[in-house]
């Protein structure tokens, strides 16, 4: 079967790895759609190089500079714009499979589209399952979509699941899983002091020291909510309680996750930090194929080490757990709040270190009411509201940095 593939978000770290590997296999994958923010000029070259029949993009100003940028002597492909725009390539009867690789919470309305109309879900994206996993997975259960987890870590995971249980949307975990133990690289601060950690600079945060990825999730890495956000994606992804999802630094990034088993056995999947390989497993499943990723030296690297995370010098990583055990409105907040806070850490208004007190102030003023999240509307208004109470911080801790 030829795949018809739209790759959202195709200008990012994961949506270039993903052209690497569609370009593999000409004779089963075709591009359909791709979809950008901001960078006009390498959307055109990738829909040249790909041939895709449609392209994504915020709005007309973007449009006029993709057209501007458009320098072949192939047809212009269709222009659509925003939000629609991105739901109508997600759900359209051309497309087999959807790559979500659009950062944040940006993706959420995108993904669900997809879920509803029954596509293969290449799931990069944990923004969307962080703030609404519930009616994400419900929407793969009516409309018989198929998920498959390409973070690293839960592809890991799914890869070590027995075949009966890799499937799309459980409602409970395997019977015969003891544990999910979710290995973290500890990001480039893993042995930071505070003193450091108060000074610490966004290319600093940015220089992850195994993966080469966006400059926002590279961020959460470093403050370590990275892991915090994919113990609720795990949560969601394989229906399993936090209190059964460990987390365990494992500076090597070689481990990408483990799956204990109530017999004793823990299965891991190993592999070098190159996104192609989860990717080149979404894209091939249930099939092995091609990826570009040459082979590991274990040899050479000689040792593998696992640690237990600090939460004290990474409160994220408690801010999420207490979240996930909370309630869906802290996770939607503390999504929020998070996205609201990194990026004004990466334009230097707050320091590192405020990106905690972000979070933890927004969820605190959340958590006074109670919230009803029975639609994507409901979800989407919480969105709205907790990035507003996270910007009215921000402000407050600019004037002090
Ligand atoms: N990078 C990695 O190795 C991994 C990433 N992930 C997840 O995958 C997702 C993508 O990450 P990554 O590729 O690193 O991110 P990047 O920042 O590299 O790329 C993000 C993509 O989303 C587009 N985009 C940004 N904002 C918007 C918006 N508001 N609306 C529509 N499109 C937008 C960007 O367009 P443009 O560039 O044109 O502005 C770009 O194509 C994230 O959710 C991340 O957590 C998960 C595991 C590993
Ligand atoms: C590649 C990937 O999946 C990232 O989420 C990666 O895991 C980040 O590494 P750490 O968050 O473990 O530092
Ligand atoms: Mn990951």
């Amino acid at each position: 079967m030829i795949q018809s593939i739209c790759v959202l978000g195709s200008t990012g770290s994961i949506g270039k790895s993903t052209l690497d590997v569609i370009a593999r296999h000409p004779e089963t994958m075709r591009v359909y759609a791709l979809s950008a923010f901001s960078q006009m000029v390498e959307l055109a070259h990738q829909a040249q190089q790909s041939q895709a029949k449609v392209v994504v993009v915020p709005d007309a100003a973007a449009a006029q500079r993709f057209k501007d940028a458009w320098n072949s002597s192939l047809p212009l492909p269709e222009i659509r714009l925003g939000t629609e725009g991105l739901n109508s390539v997600a759900s359209a009867p051309e497309v087999t499979t959807v790559m979500a690789a659009i950062v944040g919470a940006a993706c959420l309305e995108p993904a669900l589209a997809a879920a509803k109309s029954a596509k293969r879900i290449l799931l990069a994206n944990k923004e969307s399952l962080v703030a609404a996993g519930g009616l994400f997975m419900q929407a793969v259960r009516e409309s018989g979509a198929q998920v498959l987890p390409i973070d690293s870590e839960h592809n890991a995971m799914f890869q070590c699941l027995p075949p009966e249980a890799q499937c799309s949307a459980p409602t409970e975990p395997h019977g015969t899983i003891r544990r999910l133990l979710l290995t973290a690289s500890g990001g480039p601060f893993r042995e930071a002091t505070p003193d450091q950690l108060h000074h610490v600079t966004p290319e600093q945060a940015c220089n992850h020291p195994n993966w080469s990825m966006g400059r926002k999730i590279s961020v959460d890495s470093a403050t370590m909510l990275n892991k915090g956000l994919e113990v609720i994606e795990a949560h969601w992804l394989f229906a399993m309680p936090a209190d059964k999802i460990q987390v365990v630094v494992h500076p090597q990034s070689v481990v990408h996750s483990m799956v204990e088993y109530t017999d004793g056995s823990i299965l891991a999947q190993l592999g070098q930090p190159d996104m192609r390989t989860p990717i080149a497993y979404g894209l091939g499943y249930p099939q092995r194929i091609q990826s570009g990723v040459g082979l590991m030296d274990l040899v050479q690297l000689g040792r593998l080490d696992f640690y237990a995370p600090d939460f004290a010098r990474f409160p994220c990583l408690q801010l999420a757990f207490d979240a996930l055990n909370t309630s869906q409105a802290a996770c939607v907040a503390l999504n929020a709040a998070n996205e609201v806070a990194v990026d004004a850490f990466l334009q230097e208004k707050i320091r590192y270190t405020h990106i905690p007190q972000v979070i933890a102030h927004t969820i605190d003023r959340i958590e006074k009411k109670a919230y009803v999240l029975a639609e994507l509307a409901d979800v989407l208004a919480l969105d709205q509201h907790a990035r507003a109470l996270a910007n009215e911080q921000t402000q407050v801790l600019m004037s002090v940095h």
